[in-house]
C-alpha cells in the first residue's frame, strides 16, 4: 500500500466532517473518492495533504508517518494535488507555467541569478512534461487563451512537474464539456499506464468514476459505508441510498 489512512478524524464544532476513515490505497493505482454533497471528501483530502491538521489519526505514506506535513515538504516527498480552482498563471506562457512549478521543485525562484543552462533544463523538461499531457505545440500560448480541457491537462502537468509517486485530483472531470471530460479521463488512465502514478481522485461524474478507477471509497456524513471495486459499489445497496438522486443509476 502506499497510502494508508488510519482512524482519521477532523471535527469542526459539533459537525463530524470526517470521523474515524481508514483508507488503503495501492500503489500503481487509481482510486477514486465519492459520496454525496458535504460527505466530507475534500476535508479528507485537505488532511491527507496536510491543508487541515487532523484531530486524531495518522496517515502513512509508503510506510512513512506524514501526519500533519505541510503541503510543500508532503510535495518534496512525492505527495502532489490538483484543485478544483486552477493554480494555472493565466497570463504566463503555458511552458513557463510549468518551468515555474520545475524551479519551486528545485527550491529556485526565478532570478536574475538563474543560469542559463538551469533555465534551458527546466524548460526542456517543461516541454516533456506538457507532450504528456497532449499539449505539445501549445507551449508558447498564454495560458489563459488555453480551452478548460486544455487548462485542466496544464494543472495537472504543474501537479506532474513536482515529481510525484502519488497525485490527489480534486474533481478534475468539474466544468468540463463531455468531450473534455472524456480526454481528462483518458489522460488520468495515461499517467497511471506510463508513469506507474497512483491517482486519488475526489469527482462527482459517478458514471466515469466507475469507468477510470481500479477501486472506489464511498463516503457519508464523514465515514466510509463502502470500500470495493467499481463493480461491487455499482451493486452495493447502502451507496444506493446515499444517493438520492438517482445519479447513480448509469
Ligand atoms: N472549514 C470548515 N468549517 C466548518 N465546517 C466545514 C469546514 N469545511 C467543511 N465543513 C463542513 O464539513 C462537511 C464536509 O465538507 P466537505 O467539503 O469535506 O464535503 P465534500 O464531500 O467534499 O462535499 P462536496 O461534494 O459538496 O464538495 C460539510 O458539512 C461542510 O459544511
Amino acid at each position: 500500500m502506499i497510502l494508508e489512512v488510519n482512524e482519521l478524524t477532523k471535527h469542526f464544532g459539533g459537525l463530524k466532517a470526517v470521523n474515524g476513515v481508514n483508507l488503503r490505497v495501492k500503489q500503481g493505482s487509481i482510486h477514486s473518492i465519492i459520496g454525496p454533497n458535504g460527505a466530507g471528501k475534500t476535508t479528507l483530502f485537505n488532511l491527507i495533504t496536510g491543508s487541515i491538521p487532523p484531530m486524531s489519526g495518522t496517515v502513512l505514506f509508503d510506510g512513512q508517518d506524514i501526519t500533519g506535513w505541510p503541503p510543500e515538504r508532503l510535495a518534496r516527498g512525492g505527495v502532489a494535488r490538483t484543485f478544483q480552482r486552477t493554480s494555472i498563471f493565466m497570463d504566463l506562457p503555458v511552458l513557463e507555467n510549468v518551468a515555474l512549478a520545475i524551479r519551486s521543485r528545485e527550491g529556485r525562484s526565478a532570478s536574475l541569478w538563474q543560469s542559463h543552462q538551469h533555465e534551458d533544463e527546466a524548460a526542456d523538461e517543461a516541454r516533456d512534461i506538457l507532450a504528456s499531457v497532449g499539449l505539445r505545440g501549445r507551449e508558447d500560448a498564454k495560458a489563459g487563451m488555453l480551452s478548460h480541457g486544455y487548462q485542466r491537462a496544464l494543472d495537472i502537468a504543474i501537479g506532474l512537474a513536482l515529481k510525484p509517486r502519488l497525485i490527489l485530483m480534486d474533481e478534475p472531470l468539474a466544468g468540463m464539456s463531455r468531450g473534455d471530460r472524456e480526454t481528462i479521463a483518458a489522460l488520468i488512465t495515461m499517467l497511471r499506464e506510463t508513469m506507474g502514478l497512483t491517482i486519488i481522485v475526489v469527482e462527482h461524474d459517478v458514471g466515469m468514476v466507475m469507468r477510470l478507477s481500479d477501486r472506489i471509497t464511498v463516503m457519508q456524513h464523514g465515514t466510509v459505508i463502502a470500500d470495493a471495486p467499481p463493480d461491487e459499489i455499482r451493486g452495493n445497496e447502502a451507496v444506493r441510498q446515499a444517493y438520492l438522486h438517482g445519479s447513480f443509476a448509469q
